[in-house]
């Protein structure tokens, strides 16, 4: 490790001793030249308390000419140019996550570096292949290695290939959290690393429970697409897109400290801000606003602004005038229509179409016209003015706007789509009267970036990784996939954990609604942050909110994990708070919304800072209070929930309520405690004996 720091150190060195002077033609290269070396060698800065390697691979001899690789979090060369450290996402590092007993892959052994405040203090060594080719491979320089191994045994070993929880994961995942979401590259599973790997061309879905690490496993897949394909998704662009501001707060140091900075993350309501959102939907109001059916109801509206022509087209060159009758320029137009492309493209296209039209007369006429002709003509102001009459330019917020607030036009293209109920539902009580002072609801904008996409053609990324996708609309999933329609996608959520009206239910409706129905859809069943006892508490909802759904199999126990008692308010949720607080790591007290008042104010009275979601937790800052509508994606090691019973009667509905509850239960990594006054929801009652 020693050897492969000073390595880097050299590299960055190079670097900065390069002298660009007599290779740049001029100031500009220069400036550029200089900017891309300064972004190198922060790209080569040693980051203190990450360990350069976390891993070793020992080929068969038959294999990479029998050689070692350590496996990092990037790539380090030594003076002659030969790796020292590969980066974890080259072909070669695969086997270090794929191999198993049954299925080596040329490895014959695999080992795993164990850390503790960047020093190396444990290794873990998995034979994948008979003895004999172990004790020729270079396996002796561990010898060196401080600390105690912590499995070397064979028996140990092969537990681990079939799948048992190493001890070095165990420790990563029980390693206390202070600050935002970590990476997971030293212990990424197979069948994440499936996922992960998975080519650039198509789109994936992955289905999991809570804790399967879908977070996890689209980051590193951004960073592994990055990788494999730099060129193309610097061009194209790559985006994350996770449900709120807390959220994407404490994902957003994953990439960079996988080295990546360039991927833009945002929610979907970012993605469609044409507009201030100062509104809010009656549910019955959002549903409908949010049913694919409104983008039909939006292409008809948009269309009807194209009107037939009447009357004869005259147009005046010279001492020459030029005629095109009503049915031809209309059959120009039904041409355009016909024709599958943008609003805007159309309109722009109309111009030339018509001077086509005239010029074919003057042919007629004995005229030799050449394009300039055609460019004139079209710029003729009787051809503007049919198009601006025919073909009007539309402002999208202002078609979405009488489509809301005038019954008749509203009625006229909803016809056969939306029934009476549905379009008053959507009627705005009181019409704006302009697009400023209105007051635009989330699904408003949804309308209207969909709108703006018929006029014209919204721009498309790489890649867009989608978090938290269960509880999209379907005109979500729609503006989404507009900004992937060229490229692909991975999109990962969890249906037992939809809390909008609007949630799916099945995952082929939602990937054709994002306009790619072709894609794969895995599922994760192992699950890493849950133990298992928590896990089997909550999965007591499972049947009420997901039936069909299969129960996460986490990969840890943890007994005295749960703790579930009756307490007497709020004295007794800050007495958990500060039990919790007597151990390492990070606390979330999560509770109903209309509960966070109460209790923000036992523990500002008790003396117990906390901060709100999204805000770092430090070593002196851990708790957290945490209103059940924003727990969703978030972990703590310990969580403190308030009241289950408020929890479920804070929704609309039941089956939300449980849902959010189902979130709730399922943020511990280490220990939950369920704190009641009131009765529990019944439908957390153990199940009854089997018949
Ligand atoms: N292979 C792994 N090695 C170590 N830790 C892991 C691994 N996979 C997941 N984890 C950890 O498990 C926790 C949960 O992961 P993540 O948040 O990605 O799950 P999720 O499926 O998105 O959960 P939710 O459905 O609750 O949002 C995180 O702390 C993550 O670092």
């Amino acid at each position: 490790m020693a050897a492969s720091r000073a390595a880097l150190r050299a590299m960055r060195e190079d670097v900065r001793a390069l002298d660009i002077r007599d290779v740049t033609a001029n100031w500009v290269n220069a400036a550029v030249l200089e900017a891309q070396v300064e972004d190198r060698i922060k790209a080569l800065a040693d980051l203190a308390h990450t360990p350069l390697f976390f891993g070793r691979l020992d080929y068969l001899p038959a294999a990479q000419e029998g050689q070692s690789f350590y496996i990092g979090r990037r790539h380090v060369h030594d003076g002659a140019g030969d790796p020292m450290v590969v980066d974890w996402r080259a072909p070669v590092s695969r086997p270090f996550y794929r191999a198993s007993r049954a299925d080596p892959q040329d490895v014959a052994l695999r080992r795993r570096f164990g850390y503790t405040g960047g020093e190396l203090t444990a290794y873990e060594d998995e034979a994948l292949t008979e003895p004999p080719s172990r004790a020729a491979g270079p396996g002796s320089g561990a010898a060196g290695v401080p600390g105690p191994a912590a499995a070397p045994d064979p028996a140990a070993a092969s537990d681990a290939s079939a799948g048992h929880t190493s001890a070095l994961l165990r420790a990563e995942i029980e390693r206390p959290r202070v600050g935002p979401m970590r990476d997971i590259v030293a212990t990424i599973q197979p069948e994440q690393d499936e996922i992960v790997r998975s080519g650039l061309a198509g789109t994936v879905c992955v289905q999991g429970g809570p804790g399967t690490g879908k977070t996890a496993v689209g980051l590193h897949r951004v960073a592994y697409l990055l990788y494999a394909h730099r060129e193309r998704l610097a061009r194209t662009g790559t985006l994350v897109i996770g449900p709120n501001r807390s959220f994407l707060h404490y994902i957003e140091q994953v990439l960079p400290a996988l080295g990546e900075l360039e991927v833009r993350q945002a929610t979907v309501d970012d993605l469609v801000a044409h507009v201030e959102v100062r509104g809010t939907d009656e549910p019955a109001a959002a549903l409908v606003k949010g049913d694919a059916r409104m983008a039909e109801v939006l292409r008809r509206a948009l269309r009807s602004q194209v009107t037939t022509p009447a009357e004869a087209l005259v147009v005046v060159r010279g001492s020459r005038r030029w005629r095109v009758p009503a049915y031809e320029l209309a059959e120009l137009v039904r041409e355009l229509l016909d024709r599958d492309i943008r609003y805007g493209a159309a309109r722009d296209a109309l111009p030339q179409r018509v001077a086509h039209a005239v010029l074919t007369r003057m042919e007629e006429a004995g005229e030799a016209p050449d394009d300039r002709t055609q460019d004139a003509v079209a710029r003729n102001p009787a051809v503007k003015a049919l198009v601006k009459a025919v073909w009007p330019q539309v402002e999208p917020a202002r078609l979405v706007l009488r489509l809301l607030s005038d019954p008749e036009f509203l009625a006229e293209h909803a016809e056969g789509l939306l029934d009476e109920a549905e379009q008053r539902a959507v009627r705005w009580a009181k019409p704006p009267r302009s697009v400023r002072s209105a007051r635009w609801s989330a699904a408003d904008a949804v309308l209207i970036d969909e709108a703006m996409d018929l006029v014209s053609r919204t721009h498309s990324l790489g890649h867009v990784v989608l978090d938290e996708a269960q509880d999209l609309s379907p005109m979500q999933y729609r503006a989404v996939g507009r900004r992937c329609s060229t490229g692909s996608a991975t999109v990962l959520g969890d249906l037992a954990q939809g809390t909008t009206p609007w949630a799916t239910s099945g995952w082929a409706r939602a990937l054709e609604h994002l306009g790619k129905p072709e894609a794969l859809v895995e599922e994760l069943t192992a699950g890493f942050r849950v133990p298992r006892e928590v896990i089997a508490y909550a999965s007591r909802l499972l049947p009420h909110i997901a039936p069909g759904l299969a129960e996460v199999r986490s990969v840890r126990e943890a007994p005295g994990s749960l703790e579930v008692r009756t307490g007497a308010g709020a004295a007794d949720v800050v007495a958990a708070c500060r039990a919790a607080l007597g151990r390492a790591g990070s606390v979330g007290l999560i509770a109903a919304d209309a509960r966070l008042p109460e209790l923000a104010e036992a523990l500002a009275e008790a003396g117990l800072p906390y901060l709100s979601p999204g805000d770092e937790t430090t070593a002196e800052s851990r708790l957290t209070l945490v209103p059940a509508s924003l727990a969703k994606g978030l972990e703590y090691d310990y969580v403190v929930l308030d009241e289950p019973a408020a929890v479920v009667a804070g929704e609309p509905d039941e089956r939300t309520g449980l849902r959010r509850l189902y979130v709730a239960l399922t943020r511990a990594v280490s220990g939950l405690t369920v704190l009641h006054a009131e009765p529990l929801p019944p439908q957390l009652a153990p199940a009854g004996p089997l018949p």
